[in-house]
């Protein structure tokens, strides 16, 4: 069964609008982020974070990314705060990132684009029963948004980089527990918040966006491991490296960036 999309000149993001009309919406993500432009809102709180009971499961590669899953049948690991209305439960957390460090995030900043992006995607169980319910709805899902800029290691993105050998093809999943994402967060929580969307297909304006300000600091070498991966599956005779599997920056049509001070 062949892709239904990729990031590849045939299948890519400028084609995605055909099987996915709501890619031309007025709510799409990523986008570039203007600092100048965001509005302050005083009355935006901090975001808090409750993972220290967090579940991780197993890590993947699903094709387009590599993905670690969480255990989310109960509220163990939530965000909350800042725009939130309500807790929102850790259901995966992926990663967007280029063929050359000079690009790869997926939002970008006055037009500059980071090495990577890491997506923490969280869900509404407050009022939807299923994550795959609340993809759909337009206060569904949360996504924190982290960038990735080249320099020294990092102390614990080893954990996650060490393993990718064992999930090089899609489709292929290992076991992946005790891993608490916390250790991939900057030390400061600024962010910029905006209403958007899945930045895959199906592409659903379900997403209250969460980009932090200070990018974490990771080692080329660290980032080449992620190029070790395919897009393709093991029994196909292509092998494609998986890299520059990122969206580019979509209009904002008038929508409001907010940005919040710790
Ligand atoms: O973080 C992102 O890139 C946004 C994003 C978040 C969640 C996501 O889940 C895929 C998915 C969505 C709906 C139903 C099934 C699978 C796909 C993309
Ligand atoms: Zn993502």
């Amino acid at each position: 069964t062949g892709n239904p999309w990729g990031y590849g000149k045939q299948d890519g993001p400028s084609v995605w609008h055909k099987n996915y009309p709501v890619a031309e919406g007025d709510r799409q993500s990523p986008i570039d982020i203007d600092p100048h432009q965001a509005s302050h809102d005083p009355s935006l709180g901090p975001i808090v974070l409750n993972y220290d009971k967090c579940t991780s499961i197993k890590i993947a590669n699903n094709g387009h990314s590599v993905v670690v899953e969480f255990e989310d049948s109960d509220d163990r690991s939530v965000i909350q705060g800042g725009p939130l209305g309500n807790p929102y439960r850790l259901k995966q957390f992926h990663f967007h990132w280029g063929g050359k460090d000079c690009h790869g995030s997926e939002h970008t900043v006055a037009g500059n684009s980071y090495a990577s992006e890491l997506h923490l995607v969280h869900w509404n169980a407050v009022k939807y029963k299923t994550f795959e319910e609340a993809a759909t709805a337009p206060d569904g899902l949360a996504v924190l948004g982290i960038f990735l800029e080249t320099g020294d290691d990092h102390r614990w993105l080893h954990t996650i980089t060490d393993v990718l050998y064992t999930v090089k093809f899609k489709g292929s999943v290992t076991d992946f527990k005790g891993f608490n994402p916390k250790c991939l967060l900057p030390s400061s929580l600024h962010y910029w918040t905006y209403l958007g969307s899945l930045t895959t297909p199906p592409l659903h304006e379900s997403v209250t966006w969460i980009v932090v300000k200070d990018p974490i600091i990771v080692s080329e070498k660290q980032l080449s491991k992620f190029r070790t991966l395919v897009f393709t599956g093991e029994e196909e005779d292509q092998r494609t490296r998986m890299e520059n599997n990122f969206r580019p920056p979509q209009p904002l049509k008038g929508r409001k960036l907010i940005s919040r001070r710790v």
